[in-house]
C-alpha cells in the first residue's frame, strides 16, 4: 500500500526529474521480511570474521543491526518516513531571508557505510509559504538517513525545500567529518569538507550569497 504523502510524492518526482535521487530499487519484500534477511546475512559476516556469536554480548548483534538499518540509519530511503510538512501561509509577508544554522546531522557514507557527522545550514526567502522551523531540521535528517555522498545529500536538500517551499530561492551549506577519511584510509583527523548548493537570489545575486555565507560564519 501506498502511504506517502502529496508532499513527500513531489519531492522524490523532483529530485528524480534533477537526476539526483539516490540510486535504490523497489522493495519486493516487506519491512519484516527485510528485517530477518539482513539480520542473517549479518550474522554470516560476523562469523566470517571469526566472531562466535553464542556470546551473549554478540549474539543479539545480527538483530539489532538489522533494526537500525531498516528503522532508523536507512529510513530515509523509505518515502512512508518522510517528514509531515507544518506550512504556514506567509500573510505576515515574510521578505527577508530565514536561515536555520549549525543543523547537526549524522548519516552514512554509501562507499564505507560508516558515519558522516556534519551540520547544515539551510536558509530561504519566503514566497507563498513559511514552514515550522522543526520541519527544516526533519527534512535535513530524512536525507541523512541513507547511504549517501555529502554532494548528492546536498543538493537533495536543495531541491527538497526549493519543491516544498515553492520558491527557488534557497541555500544549503554542509561541513562534515567523514568517518572513512578519519577512521580508516588516509586517516586524516582534521579535516572538514564543505559543500554548497544554491538557487534563484542566493546563484544570480552575489550580495545575497555573500550575506548567507557571512552569517552562518559568525
Ligand atoms: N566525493 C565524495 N567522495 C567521498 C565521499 N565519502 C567518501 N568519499 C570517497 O570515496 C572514495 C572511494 O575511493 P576508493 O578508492 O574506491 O576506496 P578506498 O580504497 O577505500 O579509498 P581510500 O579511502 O583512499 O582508502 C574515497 O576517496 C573516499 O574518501 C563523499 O561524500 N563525497
Ligand atoms: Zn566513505
Amino acid at each position: 500500500m501506498n502511504t506517502t504523502t502529496f508532499e513527500a510524492d513531489n519531492v522524490r518526482n523532483a529530485l528524480l526529474e534533477k537526476g539526483i535521487e539516490t540510486p535504490m530499487l523497489t522493495p519486493t519484500k516487506n519491512k519484516e521480511n527485510r528485517k530477518a534477511e539482513i539480520q542473517q546475512h549479518f550474522q554470516a559476516i560476523m562469523e566470517l570474521l571469526g566472531m562466535d556469536l553464542r556470546d551473549d554480548s554478540l549474539e543479539e548483534t545480527p538483530h539489532r543491526l538489522a533494526k537500525m538499518y531498516v528503522d532508523e540509519i536507512f529510513s530515509g530511503l523509505d518515502y512512508d518516513t518522510f517528514p509531515k510538512i507544518t506550512k504556514i501561509k506567509n500573510q505576515m509577508k515574510v521578505s527577508e531571508m530565514v536561515l536555520v544554522d549549525e543543523i547537526t546531522f549524522t548519516s552514512t557514507c554509501e562507499h564505507h557505510f560508516v558515519t558522516i557527522d556534519g551540520s547544515v545550514a539551510v536558509a530561504y526567502y519566503p514566497k507563498d509559504w513559511v514552514i515550522g522551523l522543526s520541519k527544516i531540521n526533519r527534512v535535513v535528517q530524512f536525507f541523512a538517513q541513507r547511504p549517501q555522498v555529502q554532494e548528492r545529500f546536498t543538493e537533495q536538500v536543495l531541491t527538497a525545500f526549493q519543491t516544498i517551499l515553492n520558491t527557488d530561492d534557497v541555500a544549503v551549506f554542509v561541513k562534515a567529518t567523514h568517518f572513512c577519511v578519519k577512521c580508516r584510509g588516509v586517516k586524516d583527523t582534521q579535516s572538514k569538507t564543505i559543500t554548497s548548493a544554491f538557487g534563484g537570489l542566493f546563484l544570480q545575486d552575489r550580495e545575497t550569497r555573500k550575506e548567507f555565507l557571512t552569517l552562518i560564519k559568525k
